[in-house]
C-alpha cells in the first residue's frame, strides 16, 4: 500500500542533498537521507548518485542480501517514466548478465587469438632455427 507513489525522474532529481537523498535503482525510489551516515561504503559513493539513477553503480559493487533488505525499508515509491526520460539503466532482471558477457566476450576472444598466434609464431621460429642449426 504505502510504496505505491510514484516520482517522475524530475522529482527524484530534487532530492540530491545529504539529508535529502534519493536514489532510483531498477526503477524504484529509495529515500536513503537516513542511511547515508551508516552505509558501509561510505556517504561520498551514495552523494555521487544523489538524485540520480544509481542502479549500476549498486550492482556493480555486489552488494549483499543485507544490503537489498535494507534497500527494501528505504523503498518511498516507483518510478515514474514520462516521454523523453532516459531509458532505465538495466532491465530489472535478466538482461545484465548476457549483456555484459556479450560485450566482454569479444575482448577474451580477441586475447585468445593473440596468445595462440604468438605461441605458433614462437614455434614456427624455434622449428626453423633447428632445422637452420642442422644443416
Ligand atoms: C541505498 C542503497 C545502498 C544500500 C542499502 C547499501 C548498503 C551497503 C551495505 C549493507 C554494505 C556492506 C556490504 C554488503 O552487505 O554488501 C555496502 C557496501 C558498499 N557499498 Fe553500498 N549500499 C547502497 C548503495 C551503494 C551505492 C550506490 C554505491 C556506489 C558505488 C555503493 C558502494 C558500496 C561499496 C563500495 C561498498 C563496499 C565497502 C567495503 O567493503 O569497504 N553502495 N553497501
Amino acid at each position: 500500500m504505502s510504496d505505491t507513489k510514484e516520482f517522475t525522474l524530475e522529482e527524484v532529481t530534487q532530492h540530491n542533498t545529504k539529508k535529502d537523498l534519493f536514489l532510483v535503482i531498477h526503477d524504484k525510489v529509495y529515500d536513503c537521507g537516513s542511511f547515508v551516515d551508516e552505509h558501509p561504503g561510505g556517504e561520498e559513493v551514495l552523494l555521487d548518485v544523489a538524485g540520480q539513477d544509481g542502479t549500476e553503480a549498486f550492482e556493480d559493487v555486489g552488494h549483499s542480501d543485507e544490503a537489498r533488505e535494507i534497500l527494501d525499508g528505504l523503498l518511498v515509491g516507483t518510478v515514474k517514466r514520462m516521454p523523453g526520460d532516459p531509458a532505465p539503466r538495466a532491465p530489472a532482471k535478466s538482461a545484465p548478465a548476457a549483456a555484459s558477457s556479450s560485450s566482454g566476450g569479444f575482448g577474451v576472444g580477441l586475447y585468445a587469438v593473440i596468445l595462440v598466434g604468438g605461441a605458433v609464431a614462437y614455434a614456427a621460429y624455434n622449428y626453423m632455427q633447428a632445422q637452420q642449426s642442422q644443416q
